[in-house]
């Protein structure tokens, strides 16, 4: 096929799009009637907030933290970290050289394209948007980047950017801040779990684990009702830690308890948010939820935000942990596909709108 026909599967680039200034945005961007978002979180009366979690407490042994922590990830499998210990200077130098790479001249950022191959295919990493299946598919108003941060031997060096030029120091120092702190929440899940063995998911983190940082733009956009900054998804890996210091993230609670409907995740002043992925609701037999979340656009205002995904070797497969599968709770989720599969299925189940991890739900 000729290569000028499937000029569809490259998406335009947002930021260009959002600063030509558009009365509307572009069709492709309009999200479809029944998924249109409302601006502020409109779901039902929640009995149990979005808690936030004193991680200093937790880790000098406060039972009612503890307590807070493991309710949190049964229900909603979010919560917002203070007390992490990552000073607000290095917080706000990550903020800082994420919004200087964004706002780069474009044939700067586009030296570290996520395209390759005759400009149709893509790979996780790099610069750009998501994958485009199909000419129909609703593009999200975002651009984005990923990296592999660890193991550092993965580290695509090219790929890694120059300018602003203390941006690789920054990002190096930040993700081992943030690793430690991984770390912590996912001993306190193991028990949130029900697991006898409190490093049973902090281990799945080995030398062979990936993590990857991924940096959203979310440009203002003419029409914030019509679009979304990033469709509802779940992440794939163990856990996500996010850096954002802007609203627009939305969480949504399918129980009872819940209330149904997205609920917006407020933004307080130096907390992290974070929230468990597929992995860790499969290995803790659905214990412990990866939730559903999303993003809305601004019509004034930008917004950036900064993932770190905590995922697990790229040739383990994951099933839930023996210990949790009881004729009281049979088994919920088949193994998962190696979890390097998992992660590239999951972009693709992503341009369809749909989850990976139904896929191994056992219904
Ligand atoms: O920008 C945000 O707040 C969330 C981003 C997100 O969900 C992701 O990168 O997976
Ligand atoms: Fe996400």
């Amino acid at each position: 096929m000729a290569d000028d026909d499937q000029q569809w599967k490259i998406p335009p680039n947002v930021q260009e799009l959002a600063a030509a200034g558009p009365e509307e945005p572009p069709s492709r961007y309009v999200v479809r009637d029944h998924d249109r978002p409302a601006l502020a979180g409109a779901g039902g009366d929640v009995t149990d907030p979005i808690p936030v979690v004193d991680l200093g407490r937790l880790s000098s042994g406060d039972a009612d933290e503890a307590a807070k922590l493991r309710s949190a990830l049964q229900t909603w499998g979010l919560f917002l970290a203070v007390g992490h210990g990552i000073e607000p200077a290095l917080l706000g130098e990550m903020m800082a050289v994420t919004r200087e790479f964004f706002n780069l001249p474009l044939e700067e950022k586009q030296r570290y394209t996520n395209l390759v191959g005759g400009k149709k295919e893509y790979r996780i990493e790099g610069y750009g948007g998501d994958m485009v299946l199909s000419e129909t598919q609703v593009l999200d108003w975002c651009d984005r980047f990923y990296l592999v941060v660890d193991p550092e031997s993965r580290r695509l060096h090219d790929l890694w950017p120059t300018r602003p030029p203390s941006f690789r120091d920054v990002l190096h120092r930040y993700s081992a801040r943030c690793r430690e702190l991984a770390d912590a929440v996912l001993r306190e899940a193991a028990g949130a779990a029900g697991l006898p063995d409190q490093g049973r998911l902090a281990d799945m983190l080995d030398e062979k684990a990936v993590t990857y940082v991924r940096l959203n733009c979310y440009p203002p956009c003419p029409r914030p009702d019509r679009v979304l900054g990033f469709r509802p998804h779940s992440d794939g890996g163990a856990l996500t830690v996010l850096l954002a210091e802007t609203a627009g993230l939305q969480v949504r609670r399918d129980d009872d308890a819940g209330g149904g409907g997205w609920h917006d995740v407020p933004v307080v002043p130096g907390a992290l948010v974070v929230n468990l992925g597929d992995t860790v609701e499969v290995v803790s037999n659905g214990v412990l939820r990866s939730p559903v979340h999303r993003v809305v656009a601004g019509a004034e205002r930008g917004r950036v935000s900064m993932a770190m995904f905590y995922t697990v070797d790229p040739e383990r497969e994951v099933e839930p942990a023996p210990e949790l599968v009881s004729e009281e709770r049979p088994r919920r989720y088949e193994k998962t596909k190696k979890s390097g599969d998992y992660v590239r299925e999951l972009l693709e189940s992503l341009a369809r709108g749909e989850r990976a991890i139904d896929k191994v739900k056992v219904v």
